[in-house]
Parts: structure tokens; sequence; C-alpha cells
């Protein structure tokens, strides 16, 4: 049985985690924290989920609170928090999992390092089984049509979410550019103003956020005389969430190093 730790466990991704974790065999919650100011600390996490029965595990204010009770710690939190918390388990090697987007180039660097030097880590922007399809899709149709055709990328979101563009949007327009041999230079975030005719070699980004939007990407090749758009849309943040607890049992026995969600959906050599 694997021991899972929830980080930001009174949040939109910690809720629905935990929910998942506590209907799915071979993984059972041992702890789960919030931030210290955190109105959810000292609550027992059915307070949180609205479940009528205890769970026994109560929101503590901190990692180091709980990391000797657990194998795995998920982590869908802030990019500051959870470097800190990649930097706090170097100290004690458990594995984990983050979701977290909108980090600095600088700060993934330094997770990716602490991690293939002290704890086996997945680490994804999107961890649904669509959005890791359709990079693969993206790669196909980059491949054939890159050369002759614009790209961009559209992404659209809920009012709450505190980064943009969307990490998955940034993971998308990594396969196109990796496709193509070209860097990230090439990405284009705005346009306003007179921008003049569209240079060959760029990768457009756009951004939406409105209402509740879970989470929408389209990435979209324009040619001569015809276009093809292709789209994923969660439905639901559990599609996240299946595949966050997935990585957590895949990854508890794996050796310090960085691992993506290819690797737990074996998708590696597709
Ligand atoms: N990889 C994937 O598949 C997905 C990734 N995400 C990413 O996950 C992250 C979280 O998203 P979401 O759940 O919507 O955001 P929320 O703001 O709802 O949840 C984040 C939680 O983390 C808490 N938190 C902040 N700092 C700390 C800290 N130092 N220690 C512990 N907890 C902390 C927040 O508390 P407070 O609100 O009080 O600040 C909040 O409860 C985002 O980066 C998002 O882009 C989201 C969905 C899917
Ligand atoms: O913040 C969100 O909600 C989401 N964030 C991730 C991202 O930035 O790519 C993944 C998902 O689309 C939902």
């Amino acid at each position: 049985m694997v021991r899972a730790i929830v980080a930001g466990a009174a949040g939109r991704m910690g809720t629905t985690i935990i929910r998942n974790i506590l209907k799915t065999e071979g993984i059972e919650l041992v702890g789960a924290f919030e931030h210290p100011k955190s109105p959810a600390v000292g609550k027992d996490v059915a307070e949180i989920l609205g479940l009528s029965e205890k769970t026994g595990v109560v929101v503590e204010d901190g990692l180091e609170k709980v990391i000797e009770k657990g194998d795995v710690i998920i982590d869908f939190t802030f990019h500051t928090a959870s470097l800190e918390h990649a930097r706090i388990n170097a100290r004690y090697g458990k594995a984990m999992v983050i979701g977290t987007t909108g980090f600095a180039k600088e700060e993934l660097s330094e997770v990716h390092e602490l991690a293939r030097k002290n704890f086996p880590l997945v680490q994804a922007y999107n961890m649904s089984l669509g959005i890791n399809l359709l990079y693969k899709l993206v790669e196909v149709a980059t491949r054939i049509l890159g050369e002759d055709f614009d790209i961009e990328i559209v992404e659209a979101h809920h009012r709450m979410k505190k980064d943009a563009p969307s990490g998955t949007a940034i993971a998308l327009a990594n396969v196109i550019a990796k496709t193509l041999g070209w860097d990230d230079s090439t990405f284009r975030f705005c346009r306003e103003g007179i921008i003049g005719e569209r240079p060959k070699k760029e990768i457009g980004i756009q951004t939406i956020r409105a209402g509740e939007i879970v989470g929408e990407h389209t990435v979209l090749f324009a040619g001569p005389g015809e276009r093809i758009e292709l789209t994923h849309r969660a439905a639901s943040r559990d599609t996240f969430a299946r595949g966050a607890v997935r990585a957590a049992i895949w990854v508890a026995d794996k050796a310090p190093g960085v691992y993506d969600m290819h690797d737990v959906l074996g998708l590696k050599e597709v």
C-alpha cells in the first residue's frame, strides 16, 4: 500500500486528489498539509471535503509535520511552494508528484536537479490521459505540416487561475519547437498594434480566462486553403487527479530521477 501525503489539501486540485485517493485501491491518505495561515489547518480532511465520516487525517501546517509518515508527496500548489517542498524533500528522499505550473525556468531546473540527486519525481504540467495523447498527435501533425503551416495554441481556463499561459500550452509549444528544431525564442505570447506580417518561424500562444472553464487547449495548424485544429477539453478536475494518483502509485518505488506522464502511462515508445 502506497502512503500518500497531499500538499495544498484545501485547494481545487488538493481536494479532488484526496477524493480520488479515498476511492482508489493500492494507495492510502496518511497526511495532508496547507500553508500555516490556511483556515483548513487543524481540520480533519473530511470537513474540508464535506464528508460525514472523519478520516483521522488532520490538515497540518507544513510538509515537515507529516513527511515521515508517507512514501509519496502529491503537490499541486504554487511554484514557490512546490520548489520549497522539493528542497525539504531532498533531505528525506520521498517520492514526489508535482503538477504545479507557473515555474520560472530556473525554479524548474532546481526542482529537477534536486530530484536527480535525491528522490524520484513525476513532474508534468498536465496529468490527463487525453493531453498526453495530444502531445503525440501534435508531434505527428507538426512533423507533416510544420514547414508550410502556421501553428498557434489557444488555451482557456477559469478566472481563478494564477499563471498564464497554462503550463500545458507551454508544454505543447515545446513539443512543436522540438519537432521543428526551434527554441523558445519563437514563442509569441501576445500581439497588439501594428504588428506587421506574421513571421514563419513563430508559435503563437494565446490565453483566455473566464468563468469556471476547467481547462481547454487547441493547437491550430493553418496552411494554404485549409486548417486543422486539435482540441482537448477537460470536463472535470477528476481527469487530472486520476492521473496524479496513478503517477503516485507508479513513482513510489522508482529510483531518484525525473519522470513524466509518458513514463507513467507507458506512452514513451508510442
Ligand atoms: N498538472 C496538472 O494536471 C494540473 C495542474 N494544475 C496546477 O496545480 C496548481 C494548483 O491549482 P489549483 O488546485 O487550481 O489551485 P488552488 O489555489 O485551488 O490550490 C492550491 C492550494 O495550495 C495551497 N498552498 C499555497 N501555498 C502553499 C504552501 N506553501 N504549502 C501548502 N499549501 C499551499 C493554497 O492555499 P491558498 O489558497 O490559501 O493560497 C491552495 O489551497 C496550479 O499551478 C495549477 O496550474 C491544476 C490542474 C491540473
Ligand atoms: O490551473 C488549472 O486549472 C490547470 N492548470 C494546468 C496548466 O496550467 O496547464 C493544467 C490544466 O489545464 C488545469
